[in-house]
């Protein structure tokens, strides 16, 4: 009936998430309002590694991206799990730091990172720093160099994989900002001026062929292209490399339309083929690393949302404006993306209606939705829009000069607020 599992009905026809009373957590944050279920978030890092243990023998490590949901919060469960994170700005990577994240677990990536950035990720001992182009590996010698240190790259390679996804967040083909080219030799020579830098260490190589990917033909494709040039990089230069990062990528259910692989199926799949080409090339296992984040914190969330005007325009459409909107959801108007709605407090009834749901920005393409079955929602209801969890909070905005919702966590019965919401005096802090 809804699209995460962890949604339900209570006995005053209310939507629950993770057991709570969402319009109880209406009332009591206010709205919009973002609501993660905690459980939803560790139970997904489990299957991820879990099924690493399973199927790739424990060699590898689940680093969450935090891109899609940071917060000091999320962190704490992903270091309380034993998982890793990816950061990709400083921003990221002192939320981690300022969360006590073991920051050796920490892949931190970008494709422009300044040099305040690779300083810190050195001074704080991030794990791996994944180094995106040639400037960047001269400018992070440099300053390893400055530092008397020797830091653990990887090189981010675009393996030419073309996935099936929307355009603006395909990143693995040869036509992207991301990364080494292969096919140019550019990756090639990369490596081996890296293999004899003095003040780094080349650990690894990573690839991320894009983000909502159903299918899993593509990554088994990119592990094997990954492979053949580490074999390469063996035969011609007699360097072994030790850790493979596979990165993120896996699609997730926001409508009924979605029908994403179980993510042990995604593992499996691909182990199975990093081992058998690894035995067909003659190379040692790589330690595996994986970048989810969507698929972690994406199902956990949802919003809600206080109906404010509803307009009805005959033989064209309902409006149902709600108190939030492009501010805490681009999504929309970025890429065009679906979701599901409910009415919270009508979650019983039957969806007898097919609606925009607008937001509150002064911009027409400020929209959750369009032709979303819905209850009859009036003015007053709380809409809960579902899967919101990752890509919402952390691309949320202060256009019009809104307050950014809070966060709210449940978890067994209880809700904790980890994000407080934006004040007034929030919005105007930095004015001079
Ligand atoms: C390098 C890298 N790793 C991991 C991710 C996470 O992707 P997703 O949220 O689709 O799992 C991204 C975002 O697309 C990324 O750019
Ligand atoms: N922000 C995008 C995904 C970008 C992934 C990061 N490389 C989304 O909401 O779908």
């Amino acid at each position: 009936m809804f699209v995460s599992d962890n949604l339900g009905i209570n006995s005053d026809g209310n939507l629950t998430v993770g057991g709570v009373d969402t319009v109880k957590l209406a009332e009591k944050y206010g709205t919009p309002l973002y609501v993660m279920d905690e459980q939803v978030i560790r139970n997904s890092l489990r299957q991820f590694h879990d099924s690493m243990n399973q199927y790739y023998s424990g060699n590898g490590e689940v680093h969450f991206a935090s891109k899609a949901f940071s917060c000091m919060e999320m962190c704490r469960i992903v270091a309380d799990e034993g998982d890793g994170l990816d950061v990709v700005s400083i921003g990221e990577l002192y939320t981690a730091y300022k969360a006590g994240f073991p920051m050796g677990k920490v892949g931190f990536h970008g494709n422009n990172k300044t040099n305040e950035e690779l300083r810190l990720a050195i001074e704080y001992g991030v794990g791996h720093i994944i180094v995106d182009n040639i400037s960047e590996l001269h400018r992070l010698e440099a300053i390893a160099a400055e530092m008397n240190a020797v830091p653990h790259i990887m090189f981010r390679i675009k393996p030419g994989i073309d996935a099936h996804t929307h355009d603006f967040v395909k990143t693995g083909q040869i036509d992207s900002k991301f990364g080494f080219a292969l096919e140019t030799g550019e990756a090639f020579e990369a490596v081996k001026e890296a293999v004899n830098c003095k003040n780094v260490k080349l650990y690894g190589l990573h690839c991320h062929i894009g983000s909502q990917i159903f299918d899993i033909a593509p990554f088994e494709e990119a592990a094997k292209v990954m492979l053949g040039f580490i074999s390469e990089i063996k035969n011609k230069l007699g360097f072994e490399i030790e850790g493979l990062n596979l990165g993120g990528g896996f699609g997730i259910k926001y409508t009924g339309k979605d029908d994403p692989s179980p993510f042990e199926t995604y593992i499996k799949r691909v182990s199975a083929v990093v081992k058998s080409e690894c035995d067909r090339l003659g190379i040692k296992l790589p330690k595996m690393f994986i970048e989810p984040g969507r698929s972690i914190a994406g199902p956990a969330g949802i919003t809600l949302y206080t109906v404010g005007a509803r307009k009805e325009i005959p033989n064209i459409r309902t409006y149902v404006s709600v108190d939030g909107g492009m501010a805490d959801n681009p999504r929309y108007i970025l890429y065009g993306s679906e979701y599901d709605a409910i009415v919270a407090n009508k979650a019983s009834e039957e969806r007898s209606e097919k609606v925009t749901i607008a937001g509150k920005c002064c911009e027409s393409g400020d929209l959750i939705g369009e032709n979303m079955p819905l209850q009859h929602a009036e003015s007053g209801d709380i809409i809960a829009v579902c899967a919101t969890g990752a890509y919402n909070y952390s691309m949320s905005s202060n256009y019009n000069r809104l307050q950014k919702p809070a966060v709210v966590f449940v978890n067994n019965g209880q809700s904790r607020i980890v994000v407080k919401r934006e004040t007034l005096d929030d919005i105007i802090k930095k004015d001079i």
